[in-house]
């Protein structure tokens, strides 16, 4: 693969890694210290005893290792886009904001931005992920690694065939991962909020439904499968998920082999043969990392450490299970393939990640899982066939019909996993709901009565609005469709709307694959916080063209959209009238573009602007071609962004705000529009 691992830039940020390690058990708590421990003395015997014990680095790297973690990171970005737009900004972030951040000052320290840590870069790399993947990340919030996903899912032009889900268990998050990802205005993301190791099987399905009674038998299987709880909870359920085939990356941002290779041994073990450790030491060249551990110490809760479960004392066995030692388990695993990061390396966190191949269907025999003895209950259900299809690229992401296992865990041992440790598994084959979300329940915003709320509220799944497709056939579909002259070949079966009520506000895009995770029965156990992009909203203020297209879904929509709706500007001097004027006349415009906006009728309208004409090579801001939604009034004109989008737009078309943001506050003052002394003409976005 031709990706490459390189890392730029310098200015410091956070700690090296997470102050968990050093003592007995997955939880390392005897080794804690304090933050403010931490950054006053910097030193920690426990932690360099145990990382010793561990011999995780040979003796002549320790000073080097530990120097390293006692000054902090080195501040990182990832630069997007095109390689003619990530140029453009690397270049712009080189010469405009290192400079300015160097100098900035949070709490008297000089370079507090944030950033992606570089080494959080490296699992979405190892994923491989290719545009027609079908990718879950289990424990995807605040979502730098999710959006490195979706970029790779959207790499090639045109309508996008692989899908991106990203979960959360913590509902705030899962709605904080909506607003991180929305710049990527990703049709195909679909954001979930569950407990990743009692995620429901997700159903992508194209040609048939299953009975009444097949959906019963699999909402059981489900169920079950859900209901287990081994020690590897949510690497077990993103191994159950993923299909055969299929890419399986965990990380975690620790050094302890706790965390790291006993869980993958574990897995491999329990796996018998189904997953195997992937050999990637030729991918991401310039990454400079060290093989896995093949064995490790296990200290237990006095601080001894023991090679095997059998040779720990019961009274110091607290905390400990058999999982956790290597003796006798690692041989023929290949855990060298696995991939230690440290920071004396080149300059990162430290770092854990292994990349695991699903080669037959997991059925994990749970009574072998090396947990102490618990009691266990035969389970005689029947296998079941498979059946689900994915007809484009033969890809399920769900393997619910594989065989249920045979014994069933009936001890509660195993909490959930805190999960900083995280898993994506990639498969072969966003328009704000959280600022609807708060607002009365159906995704529309509108007043209802007190008694819709109520039923709306019923019909939500487990606190998120329905997810209703629209019929390619709607009578609003096909007026929209006709506002905005849309050609034949947008597709009219991908829309949702969040409400069950006929009359829909907001209507999401979403991309073929997603459509159909969305569609199947089934997966109404799935609680789905955000699907799609948000492409049309309804304004009632408006008495007739009554759509708004969305910048959020214009990547998807603008070239469907006809030319009786699209203003063409060549000028920069249109789209400063827009961004410094309220509410311009059409008088303000160049003749091109007033022209265009006389012979329009009222409504919702696109200005597009390509810097590439106007501004060819000359040095600049804006590296991308603008799109953005207007609204055509009876004289005047008004840009449908909110206060911060223009900004940013003004900054990157002239580098400067201060003489706006000063005429803005005059405008506010007064009540009225400074340039021309008017009250403001009402529109539909100011009415
Ligand atoms: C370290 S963060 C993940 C960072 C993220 N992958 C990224 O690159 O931005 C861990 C996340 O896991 C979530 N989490 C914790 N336990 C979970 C569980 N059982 N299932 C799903 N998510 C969980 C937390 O809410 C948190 O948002």
């Amino acid at each position: 693969m031709g990706k490459q691992f390189r890392k730029g830039g310098r200015g410091r940020g956070g700690r090296r890694q997470r102050d968990r390690e050093g003592g007995a058990g997955t939880e390392g708590k005897s080794g804690n210290y304090k933050s403010d421990e931490w950054s006053s003395k910097l030193e920690n015997e426990r932690f360099e005893a145990y990382y010793k014990t561990q011999n995780i680095l040979p003796d002549d790297e320790w000073p080097k290792f530990m120097e390293s973690l006692r000054t902090t990171l080195p501040t990182t970005f990832r630069i997007t886009g095109s390689r003619k737009v990530s140029a453009g900004l690397r270049d712009a972030m080189i010469r405009e904001h290192i400079p300015n951040l160097r100098e900035a000052e949070v709490d008297g320290e000089k370079g507090n931005i944030s950033r992606q840590e570089a080494v959080s870069m490296i699992p979405p790399l190892l994923l491989d992920v290719q545009p027609h993947h079908i990718v879950f990340d289990m424990c995807a919030a605040p979502g730098s690694k999710t959006a490195q996903i979706i970029e790779a899912i959207h790499a090639e032009e045109g309508f996008v065939s692989g899908l991106v889900v990203a979960n959360d268990a913590d509902n705030a998050r899962s709605h904080m991962l909506v607003r991180q990802t929305k710049r990527l205005q990703s049709e195909a993301l679909l954001v979930t909020n569950h407990q990743a190791q009692m995620m429901p099987n997700m159903f992508i399905r194209e040609r048939r439904r299953h009975t009444a009674q097949e959906q019963a038998h699999l909402a059981q299987v489900d169920r079950r499968q859900r209901s287990r709880a081994p020690p590897v909870q949510i690497l077990r359920r993103g191994c159950q998920l993923l299909r055969v085939g299929g890419r399986l990356v965990y990380s975690t941002c620790s050094f302890n082999p706790i965390e790291n290779e006993a869980v993958v041994a574990e897995l491999l073990r329990i796996a018998d043969g189904s997953f195997e450790l992937l050999d990637v030491s030729a991918e991401l060249p310039g990454l400079i990392r060290r093989p896995g551990l093949t064995s490790w110490k296990v200290v237990s809760i006095k601080g001894n450490s023991y090679d095997s479960y059998d040779s720990v004392p019961p009274a110091e066995r607290t905390k400990l299970q058999p999982s956790m030692f290597s003796t006798g388990v690692t041989e023929g695993m290949n855990m060298d393939r696995c991939l230690r990061l440290y920071p004396h390396l080149q300059d990162t966190g430290g770092f854990f990640v292994a990349v695991l191949q699903k080669v037959k269907p997991f059925n994990p025999d749970l009574s072998a899982a090396q947990t102490p003895p618990v009691t266990t209950t035969t389970d005689a259900d029947a296998p079941v066939e498979e059946e689900v299809k994915d007809v484009d690229n033969d890809a399920d992401m769900e393997e619910s019909l594989e065989p249920p296992s045979k014994k069933r865990r009936t001890d509660d041992a195993s909490e959930a996993d805190e999960a900083d440790d995280e898993v994506a598994a990639e498969d072969d084959a966003t328009g704000d709901l959280a600022e609807e979300g708060a607002g009365d329940g159906d995704g529309d915003g509108d007043a209802d009565s007190d008694g819709d709320k109520k039923g709306k509220r019923r019909q939500r799944q487990g606190g998120e609005d329905p997810v209703v497709l629209v019929d390619a056939g709607n009578k609003e579909l096909e007026s929209l469709r006709s506002q905005f002259g849309i050609s034949d070949e947008f597709p009219k079966d991908q829309f949702i709307v969040r409400t069950t009520n006929e009359v829909f506000k907001t209507l999401y895009f979403v991309s073929s694959t997603s459509k159909r995770v969305l569609a199947p029965p089934e997966n109404g156990r799935v609680k789905f916080v955000h699907a799609g992009v948000k492409a049309f909203v309804r304004c009632d203020a408006a008495r007739n063209n009554l759509y708004r297209v969305q910048s959020d879904g214009l990547r998807v929509t603008f070239p469907f959209l006809g030319d009786g709706r699209v203003v063409k500007a060549t000028q920069r001097e249109d789209l400063l009238a827009l961004l410094q004027k309220e509410y311009p006349l059409f008088t303000d415009f160049t003749e091109t573009v007033r022209t265009k906006l006389q012979k329009m009728d009222e409504g919702c309208a696109v200005i597009v602007y390509d810097p590439d004409v106007e501004l060819g090579t000359a040095e600049r801001r804006l590296y991308h071609v603008l799109m953005i939604p207007l609204w055509r009034a009876k004289v005047s004109v008004n840009l449908l962004l909110n206060k911060a989008e223009k900004q940013s737009l003004l900054w990157q078309l002239t580098g400067s705000l201060q003489a706006e943001e000063e005429k803005r506050r005059r405008r506010i003052e007064n009540g009225r529009d400074a340039q021309t002394g008017r009250m403001p003409e009402p529109t539909p976005s100011n009415a």
